[in-house]
């Protein structure tokens, strides 16, 4: 079944284009990575497909229906990022006790045992958690809600790393016994890519790759010999990104079905989340261009 459906989805903010121009569809029972650079368009599209504001052109359902405030989408999905918030007056334990009246299937259990495994206090008030804790109290809510789209936006900010690493693991084995549709945004793929079946990686408002992740890993690879025979073998090819190593030597990533006889060079994978940066980098250098 289709979760998610956007045709040519485009959202401008006054004078700025978030979102150019988004097609995708996103299939049930998957964790999906949203990746991109900072200003790509990650939270303009997760708040729209969670209904929070209106797309300006193109079409966009979830679960068949236009997200913007819709009862069943709202009641069948989550958005967890930082902007969550729950009336002040409520502590945590009230938060966790009438969650199950707006969230049918509400894991009780699940909600009580990360609670007390993350050691939250029942009587602190959601605002002035500190923003670890803050991070740490929405990913529990957002699991235990079990919601059919369930979405994350940077959901490790302000994480420290163990919490980062506990919660990588719970959500997955929590996934894993009760599969639904999971759409995460990250800038640390390498941390959290072997939770992902799929990678949407978004630039500029819009879609450069929606592919497995085994595909994205195999997307490109890195020539590295003497600059003249580098140079030699990729020209005429789309090079994603290049690099000096000394006044001899260079690596030039290139797709991998261009890659041509290779004599004199040596040839290495090019992980996925090199890929998502280089095919969405205006500059084939790196940093040290600046330097140079
Ligand atoms: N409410 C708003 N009004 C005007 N411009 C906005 C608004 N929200 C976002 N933008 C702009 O839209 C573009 C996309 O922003 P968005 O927050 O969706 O990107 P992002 O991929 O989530 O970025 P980051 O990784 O830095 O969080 C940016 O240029 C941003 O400045």
């Amino acid at each position: 079944m289709t979760v998610i459906d956007c045709q040519n989805l485009k959202k401008r903010y006054k004078r700025l284009n978030a979102l150019e121009d988004i097609t995708f569809q996103l299939e049930e029972k998957k964790i999906t990575g949203l990746i991109g650079r900072n200003g790509a368009g990650k939270t303009t599209l997760l708040k729209i497909l969670a209904g929070f504001i209106r797309k300006s052109a193109g079409d966009v359902q979830v679960f068949s229906n236009n997200p913007f405030n819709n009862l069943r989408v709202s009641a069948n999905s989550i958005l967890v990022d930082d902007q969550m918030s729950f009336p002040d007056s409520l502590t945590l334990a009230d938060i966790l006790e009438v969650a199950p009246e707006f969230y049918k299937r509400w894991d009780t259990e699940l909600a009580n045992n990360l609670f007390k495994y993350f050691r939250l206090n029942p009587k602190q008030l959601h605002s002035r958690l500190s923003k670890g804790n803050r991070a740490t109290f929405n990913m529990i809510f957002g699991l235990a809600t079990r919601c059919e789209l369930t979405m994350f936006d940077e959901p490790t900010n302000g994480m420290d790393e163990a919490v980062r690493t506990d919660f990588y693991r719970a959500l997955l084995k929590d996934y894993i016994a009760h599969p639904r549709s999971i759409l995460i945004s990250s800038h640390h793929l390498a941390e959290m890519e072997h939770l992902l079946e799929d990678i949407l990686l978004i630039h500029k408002g819009k879609v450069v790759l929606h592919q497995s992740l085994e595909e994205v890993k195999e997307y490109a690879v890195k020539l590295q010999g003497t600059t003249d025979l580098v140079e030699k073998l990729t020209d005429g090819k789309e090079i994603l990104h290049a690099k000096q190593l000394d006044s001899q030597r260079k690596y030039v990533v290139i797709r991998k079905e261009d890659v041509p006889a290779l004599e004199g060079v040596t040839i290495h994978p090019v992980a996925a989340s090199e890929v998502c940066m280089y095919v969405t980098s205006d500059r084939k250098g790196g940093i040290d261009d600046v330097f140079m």
